[in-house]
């Protein structure tokens, strides 16, 4: 991890890096087919090179070529049918800063659903069709019209189909996604994710369901802080505050009996244990930000892994 400059590391090719969006109604396997592409490494950010339209989900580098896959704020996909035209807007825009966009449906299908989150891709831009769950389909004779008909539609650059579940699906997909990504460097290191772009992460986490969990009600001088942030095997150990202005402030984030304070940490604590597949036991505190003598009175909430 220390020092080595990451060209020595991979054998010489052109250099390529670039991000691309997985897009998909839900269930169609998104999840899955981000696991199988970048397998233990999902999930990683970094605080350099994040500009604020996308978070970064996983990052793969493979010979000379670095993936990063991305998520799209906004792209509400359990909610599509609630999207309103600003919010479509803002995904659309996001979408329009990618390089690539993988559109997930299921092999066989394309239903209303489906064609809502078609229609959000920007015109132009190199889209990659992922007919999933390729292995539930029986009679290849009867997909071969469906995909021969989606083949007419011309904004798809491609049409893959295969099985998320399957690694070698996976790999196969890395390689037609792999010529779609701009020739330059990378932008970040080749070696795992660090410590500290999981404690960033975990900041972001904590925040999201912070502002989430209190509506408007919370002014955003409010701020989250990773205090500590250990390994202890698998497991991380994480501390974190989240410091107010005031003490209304306070109550309004532990809620009545603590409920909501604990519902947010409960809501972060399952969202990093996914996102670094890994247990974590995440300790929450509120504080105002008058100074450490409140730290008496800090309320905390826990979380543990059964
Ligand atoms: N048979 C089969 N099932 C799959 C495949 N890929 C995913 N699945 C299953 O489909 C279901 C949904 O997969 P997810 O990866 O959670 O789907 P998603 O699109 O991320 O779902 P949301 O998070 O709800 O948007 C899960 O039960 C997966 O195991 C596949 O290639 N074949």
């Amino acid at each position: 991890m220390n020092g080595t400059p990451a060209e020595d590391l991979h054998p010489p090719g052109v250099k390529r890096f670039g991000t691309i969006a997985i897009v998909g109604r839900p269930n169609v396997g998104k999840s899955t087919l981000l696991n199988s592409l970048v397998g233990q490494k999902i999930s990683i950010t970094s605080d350099k090179a994040q500009t604020t339209r996308h978070r970064l989900l996983g990052l793969l580098t493979e010979g000379p070529v670095q993936f990063a896959f991305v998520d799209t704020p906004g792209f509400q996909l359990r909610h599509t049918r609630a999207l309103n035209r600003a919010m479509n807007r803002t995904v659309t825009a996001a979408l329009a800063e990618v390089d690539l966009v993988l559109w997930v449906v299921e092999a066989g299908q394309l239903n209303a659903d489906d064609a809502r989150v078609g229609a959000l891709i920007p015109p132009g831009k190199p889209t990659i069709l992922v007919a999933n769950k390729l292995d539930r389909v029986h009679s290849r004779e009867r997909l071969l019209p469906w995909l021969q008909g989606l083949g007419a539609n011309k904004a798809l650059t491609e049409i893959v189909p295969l099985s998320a579940r399957k690694p070698a699906d996976a790999k196969r997909l890395l390689g037609i996604i792999a010529p779609y990504l701009p020739e330059g460097d990378w932008g970040y290191d080749a070696e795992a994710l660090t410590d500290r772009s999981e404690r960033f992460l975990a900041a972001e986490i904590l925040r999201e369901k912070l502002f989430r969990l209190t509506g408007d009600e919370l002014p955003y001088s409010s701020a989250v802080l990773i205090e500590r942030f250990e390994e202890e095997g698998t497991l991380r150990r994480i501390a974190a505050a989240i410091v107010v202005e005031r003490d209304g402030h306070k109550a309004m984030v532990i809620g009545a009996g603590g409920e909501r304070l604990k519902r947010i940490s409960t809501e972060a604590r399952l969202e990093m244990q996914r996102l670094f597949d890994a247990p974590v036991f995440l300790e929450v505190w509120v504080k105002t930000r008058s100074g450490w003598a409140d730290d008496q009175r800090a309320v905390r909430a826990f979380g543990y892994e059964d």
